[in-house]
Formats: C-alpha cells, sequence, structure tokens
C-alpha cells in the first residue's frame, strides 16, 4: 500500500495550507498626514490625512485614476510627496526632514501581476526579501510561507509552471516572508477569475490575520473592500471621499456619489418639506432638510417591493430578465417619466404587461441635498 502525506495532496489539490500556521510580525502604524502628490504639474492626491491602525486591514476603493496606487506607492517610498508626511509607528518615513527609500520602511509589497522573477524558482523568489538573512534561516523562513499557501512543495519549480492562482500564493508567500509590519497589496485579486476569486480572498484575509499586519489593499471592487477592509477608504479625484466600516458607507454614505459606487439607484424626484421630502411612494424623514432645499431621492433597486394593484403606487411591470438569485423587473409607475429598476427573489411571478402595486422598504431610500458645487 502506498502512503501518501496529506500535507503534498493537500498542495496538489490546490488547497491552501493549515490555518494558524502563518509567521506573525508586529503591527505598526500607518500614517498620511495631509499629503499630496503631482505627476509633473497634474494632480494625483490632494490633502490626503489617513491613519491605519495596527493589525487593520484597510481598503482604498476607487474608480479607475482616482489616486490609488499612488497613494500606496507613496506609503512605500516609490514616489515622493509635494506636499505633507508619511509616518511608520509615528516615525517621519517620507516628509520635508527625511525619505527612507521602500527597503527601509519594513513593508511588503504585492502588485496586481505579482512581479515574480521568472527566472528564479519559487523557492528563491520567495527568498529575495530575506536576503539580509543568513541563507538557512531564510529558506526555512520562505519555505514555512510556501507552506502557509500551500506551495511547499512546488519550492524547486520556476513561475512559468504555476497557474495564475498558484502565483498569487507565491506573491502573497514573498510579501509576508520577511515579517513586514505594513503590508500594502494593489489589485491582488484582479487578475483570477471568478470562480477563483472568493476562495482566494478568503484564505488571502485568513493569512493577514495570522500574520496581524498592517495591510492597505487597494481595490476598485466595491463587494472586495466590503469582504475585506476592516474600514474602507473611498476616493475620488485624488482625496478621500468617505473613510468608515463597509456598514457606514453602505448604510449612511456621505453623498450620491458614496452611494452609487455601491449600489445601482433609481434616483426620482423629490419635493423638501421640513425634515422631510414627499416623492410618489410616500413622505420619508430627511434630517437636516429644509423646504425648497434642492435634494436627490434615490432607492435601491432590492428595496422595491412587489404587491398587489391597490398594494402601494400603481405601476407596471415592463420587462424582466432573470439574473442568477433574483430578477431585474423594469416598471412603469403612475406619476413617474421614467422607468424604475427593481430587484425581486422569485420575480417569476411577475409577468410582462402585469398591473402591480409598489411600495420602498425605507432602509433603500437615500436622500442627500444636491451638491452644487
Ligand atoms: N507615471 C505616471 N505619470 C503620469 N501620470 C500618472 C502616472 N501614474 C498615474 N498617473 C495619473 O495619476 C492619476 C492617478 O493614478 P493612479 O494610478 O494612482 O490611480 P488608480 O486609482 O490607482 O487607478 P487604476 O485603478 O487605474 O490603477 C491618474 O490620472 C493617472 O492617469
Amino acid at each position: 500500500m502506498t502512503l501518501i502525506d496529506p500535507k503534498l495532496a493537500a498542495e496538489r489539490a490546490g488547497r491552501w495550507g493549515v490555518r494558524g500556521t502563518a509567521a506573525a510580525t508586529i503591527a505598526a502604524r500607518l500614517a498620511f498626514e495631509r499629503v499630496s502628490h503631482d505627476y509633473d504639474g497634474v494632480p494625483s492626491v490632494l490633502d490626503v490625512s489617513l491613519t491605519v491602525e495596527p493589525g487593520e486591514v484597510l481598503c482604498l476603493l476607487g474608480h479607475s485614476g482616482c489616486g490609488k496606487t499612488t497613494l500606496l506607492r507613496l506609503a512605500a517610498g516609490i514616489e515622493r510627496q509635494s506636499a505633507g508626511r508619511v509616518l511608520i509607528n509615528e516615525r517621519e518615513v517620507g516628509g520635508p526632514s527625511r525619505f527612507l527609500p521602500p527597503e527601509k520602511r519594513g513593508i511588503g509589497l504585492m502588485f496586481q501581476d505579482y512581479a515574480l522573477f521568472p527566472h528564479l524558482s519559487i523557492i528563491d523568489n520567495v527568498m529575495f526579501g530575506l536576503r539580509a538573512m543568513a541563507r538557512d534561516d531564510a529558506r526555512r523562513e520562505a519555505l514555512s510561507a510556501l507552506s502557509r499557501v500551500g506551495l511547499g512543495g512546488y519550492a524547486e519549480d520556476y513561475p512559468h509552471a504555476l497557474s495564475g492562482g498558484e502565483q498569487q500564493r507565491v506573491a502573497l508567500a514573498r510579501a509576508i516572508a520577511p515579517r513586514p509590519g505594513v503590508l500594502l497589496m494593489d489589485e491582488p485579486f484582479s487578475g483570477l477569475d471568478r470562480r477563483l476569486r472568493d476562495s482566494v480572498r478568503d484564505e488571502t484575509l485568513s493569512v493577514l490575520r495570522e500574520t496581524r499586519a498592517t495591510c492597505i489593499l487597494v481595490t476598485h471592487d466595491p463587494e472586495e473592500a466590503m469582504r475585506m477592509g476592516d474600514r474602507i477608504a473611498l476616493m475620488r479625484k485624488g482625496a478621500i471621499t468617505q473613510l468608515g466600516t463597509a456598514d457606514e458607507l453602505y448604510n449612511r454614505p456621505a453623498d450620491l456619489f458614496v452611494a452609487r459606487f455601491f449600489s445601482e439607484l433609481n434616483e426620482i424626484e423629490g419635493v423638501a418639506g421640513e425634515g422631510d421630502v414627499e416623492t410618489v411612494f410616500g413622505r420619508y424623514s430627511a434630517p437636516g432638510v429644509k423646504a425648497g432645499d434642492k435634494i436627490d431621492v434615490s432607492l435601491r433597486p432590492q428595496g422595491i417591493i412587489l404587491g398587489e394593484p391597490g398594494e402601494g403606487r400603481a405601476g407596471r411591470v415592463v420587462r424582466r430578465r432573470f439574473v442568477g438569485e433574483v430578477d431585474l423587473i423594469d416598471l412603469a409607475v403612475e406619476g413617474l417619466d421614467h422607468e424604475i429598476k427593481a430587484r425581486i427573489r422569485d420575480g417569476g411571478r411577475f409577468a410582462v404587461g402585469m398591473d402591480v402595486g409598489i411600495r420602498v422598504d425605507e432602509r433603500d431610500v437615500l436622500v442627500f441635498k444636491r451638491d452644487e458645487s
């Protein structure tokens, strides 16, 4: 009978290593103090102040070109800011009085393309950040990091022999092996196909928790930011628009931009009263709003409730598409000159042309004073 080493078998099946075995680090506090940056006079980061607490995973979220990568590069010391300071554990690493290069900042970096050296074996790639150690010690640390990501059995292979998902795990092992106090990750999952992405995110998060490193993770995907981040910093045009937990950004968005980022929205007319707003679906509380204010009222499609005619505002089903867990239903609404969209579970019972009554869950109504700046 052949005995199969269960660890190797798991690795061959593409599994990650044993949870709880990643080496822990001493997490650092990373702070940006009024940091600005430009590329040859064109501003990219504008007056950003932000503190990432020890052991925290902070997601920098935003559309392409809003300055996320630049902010990460400023933390790493790959770019130099035009104003402000970067501090690690209250010590200035980038600012008027000194500027430390990346290798002196005690940070780990992980890029979107993994940036593995093709001519080095997997173990040598991981040992690259451990050159300051004695070779035997470096090899032991590198193997331990590789085992944690389930790739100890591939140490002598070369990157081209690995799948995209496996290369991502090597890049993670290389980033954590030197036990950095701060880990900076730029879109680390964007090269993976959807099927893999969820499990890789979960495994990566559990590795991050074990290492206890402070982490900034750049992403343009709101769902990824909500899954991964203790807090999210949403960026727009080089500045932070809102900083908070996923719950805060989703349920108490600072403005329409933030709300639109996290959900598709139906934007409808509303008439402002004193502390409330009147719409075709009824009156909603809107603290701080005064009669005469210009306002934007938005309804999340998942908050639209359909019932029998007479149960709420009169409407008619115009279109219906099944998209997996829900049906997307377009509705004509009495008194509105444009259709609205609803996401309905078991929506198959609503046929095109059917008359319905429409109500809205108040939790999915968002009211903002219009920003006319
Ligand atoms: N090396 C560069 N030279 C000149 N301009 C640059 C350079 N790198 C970025 N920019 C510009 O700076 C702004 C911020 O870019 P940055 O890459 O930080 O944004 P991002 O949010 O990370 O975008 P993406 O998600 O597309 O990477 C953009 O307008 C971009 O075009």
